[in-house]
């Protein structure tokens, strides 16, 4: 097909805006400036840590605590001089970014973190009409993604993954892997020791030689008790008994191997048991206190023995107390608390000792508990020269060529990159649906209804706003309208009066409102800054789940297709969708989704020629070809040779 212009002429004369000077921004801004681009402009809220010098290559240990944005155009002005680049040391999300500035590109590139901030640029660039090129990586996976309004699905078609969460009774009975055990260390043991003690606890089993009044918590230190007499007594009692206690259950563990319960005298020898696992005592004062350094061990790489980690869960049980007794009842779980990651890694370790589940070290699970995925410079590098690529193909309208490129963990056939034809967009997608044309009688087609489930008896506006508008949502400085009554508003222009009323709105409950939200009331939402409306109609339920439905409200209504699975080696996996690197930094949201409503892909593949080729791809970029499941189990072959036709279904 014929492009628009020359490439070279494209991106001389675009006018690009990039979000985020971070990993993936650093690299983007070289390879922009290398690629001959003359106008950038980058936003980047942030400043320079020293966690970013490894591979945020721009900036140097003299930068930290300066401007990302403002170091990354200096650093590239050094070695492209004549070149403009504009930095904003801003939140893209400020009222100061708004359509109209928007409006001034030729493309928006994202190389932000985390999916809020992704939701507002795309709201943007749909309201202004500008193509967005979206990407995100985890460790060595990443994708970039192009967003043309009214050509692909937006950012938002599709809906996020909810963050992984575990059965309640996986973490506390029947742990199969390890993070099920860091889980446990993490949110019930260590929260139970040295968190809120008024918190519910499913560890608070009593234990057969607590004699004290049935309602004692084997928690709680007894005055009398000495701190290495406390540290074995809990060690014994959710190692040792509960374990036990568990195995009484002779139903649980018919299909599943049985854990053993282990006491300290089990697991440590003697003589380490009279010292409470502290056999070198050596410690220096000033220092943070560290289990691991009173006990002499090193390698945070090493993976310790169950002895080991006996005495380092004893040591740092005692530290806690000894050194940090201020703490104690306020700590909330930091995975750059030195002493909580040694506690945390120890117990998880003597858990999954017991359950038959490989041990780990303390760098490992220090990854697990903190959520961490280590970043790899050369994967943010591989996505910033996709992203460049894609703004290529759009400043030169070439539309047919867009390809959503994913980079993987594990080469499928010997190819790392895995490139896909953007989908359309998803006619019930609530963020760019809205007004795609005009029915018969001239009435702009709006997008489906949003349906919001929720006690209007019980549950107040303000949770609404917060739970439902403003986080699953996305929306910033929301309004909310029933026909024509403005019963909120947010944002700082409000005269006193009116915010004083709306903040009155707030505490009260939906059915009690000067306009009342009962059974089918519809609601109209709208962000003016994100020129996003939608409409909600309520549906009034009495009862929730608590477990299921712990926001005590269901949004429903809006629907896409899940995540595609790619095979490799006979293996499914699930292709990064746009959304699941936001899985890292848990901020993935959890709208419902009606099942069964997928989109086709679009034609019947007949050609033997294509299959050949599909089951033979060449090299990526030039003639390449995959066959990848689709999540209904169709076969697909994708490919890149347009003489082979587009995107066509194996049958
Ligand atoms: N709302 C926002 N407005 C502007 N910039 C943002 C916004 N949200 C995130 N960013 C920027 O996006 C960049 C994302 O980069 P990256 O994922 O490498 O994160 P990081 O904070 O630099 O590193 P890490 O999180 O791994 O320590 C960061 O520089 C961050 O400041
Ligand atoms: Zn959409």
């Amino acid at each position: 097909m014929a492009a628009a212009a020359s490439s070279e002429d494209a991106v001389k004369a675009a006018k690009v805006l990039m979000v985020g000077a971070g990993g993936i921004g650093c690299e983007l801004l070289k390879t922009l400036a290398l690629s001959g681009f003359c106008d950038i402009h980058i936003i980047d809220l942030d400043t320079i840590e020293v966690s970013n010098l490894n591979r945020q290559f721009l900036f140097r240990q003299s930068h930290v605590g300066q401007s990302k944005a403002k170091v990354a155009r200096d650093a590239v002005l050094k070695f492209r001089p004549n070149i403009s680049i504009t930095p904003y040391h801003a939140n893209v999300k400020d009222a100061q970014f708004n359509v109209e500035f928007f409006k001034q590109f030729n493309v928006v590139l994202n190389g932000l973190d985390n999916l809020d901030a992704r939701r507002h640029v795309n709201r943007l660039c749909l309201a202004a009409e500008v193509p967005l090129v979206e990407s995100g990586t985890t460790g060595f996976l990443g994708q970039v993604t192009v967003h043309v309004k009214g050509k692909t699905e937006c950012y938002e078609c599709q809906p996020k993954p909810v963050p992984k969460s575990y059965p309640v009774c996986t973490i506390t009975s029947t742990p199969s892997k390890f993070v099920h055990c860091i889980v446990w260390a993490k949110d019930l043991l260590f929260a139970k020791l040295f968190g809120d003690k008024n918190q519910d606890n499913d560890l608070n089993v009593r234990s057969k030689d607590d004699d004290s009044s049935s309602k004692a918590d084997v928690f709680e230190r007894n005055l009398e008790e000495g701190l290495d007499q406390y540290a074995q007594r809990i060690y014994d009692h959710v190692f040792g008994y509960n374990i036990e206690a568990a195995l009484a259950n002779e139903e649980t563990w018919k299909n599943r191997r049985r854990p053993h319960p282990i006491y300290v005298r089990d697991a440590l020898p003697e003589d380490a048991v009279e010292l409470n696992g502290c056999s070198r005592g050596s410690k220096n004062e000033e220092q943070e206190p560290s289990a691991m350094a009173s006990l002499g061990l090193r390698n945070p790489q090493e993976i310790w023995s169950l002895a080991d980690n006996s005495k380092v869960f004893l040591e740092a049980l005692k530290l806690f107390f000894e050194k940090r007794p201020k703490d104690v009842g306020n700590l909330i779980f930091d995975k750059d608390d030195q002493l909580a990651v040694e506690f945390v890694t120890a117990a998880a370790n003597i858990r999954a000792s017991s359950f038959g589940i490989p041990l780990h070290s303390l760098f490992e699970a220090k990854g697990v508990a903190g959520n961490i995925v280590h970043a790899v410079a050369t994967t943010n590098a591989i996505i910033a020269g996709l992203i460049v690529i894609e703004a290529i193909k759009v400043l030169k309208d070439d539309y047919q060529n867009y390809r959503m490129t994913y980079c993987l963990e594990h080469p499928t056939r010997k190819m790392l990159l895995m490139p896909v034809e953007p989908f359309e967009p998803n006619k019930s997608c609530y963020v760019c649906s809205e007004f795609l044309g005009a029915d018969v009688n001239q009435n702009s087609i709006s997008q489906t209804p949003l349906v919001l489930e929720v006690n209007t008896k019980k549950t107040k506006l303000r949770e609404v706003i917060d739970k439902v508008i403003k986080s699953k949502l996305g929306m910033n400085l929301p309004s909310v309208m029933i026909g024509s009554t403005l019963i909120f508003e947010d944002g700082d222009d409000l005269e006193e009066d009116e915010a004083a009323n709306y903040a009155l709105n707030l505490d009260k409950v939906l059915a009690e409102l000067p306009a009342p939200i009962v059974n089918d009331t519809k609601l109209t939402v709208d962000d003016f800054l994100q020129e996003l409306k939608c409409s909600i109609n309520v549906k009034h339920r009495d009862e929730f789940d608590e477990e299921k439905e712990p926001d005590g409200m269901v949004l429903a209504g809006w629907s896409g297709p899940a995540d595609k699975q790619i095979t490799s080696n006979g293996e499914k996996r699930s292709i990064p969708s746009s959304s699941s690197v936001d899985d890292v930094d848990g901020t993935a949201e959890d709208i419902s989704v009606k099942p069964g409503t997928k989109r086709k892909l679009n034609e019947i593949l007949e050609s033997n020629e294509n299959f050949d080729a599909a089951q033979n791809p060449t090299e990526v970029g030039s003639s390449s070809a995959q066959v990848v499941e689709d999540d209904d189990d169709d076969l697909v072959m994708l490919d890149e040779d347009p003489k082979l036709g587009k995107r066509k279904r194996l049958q």
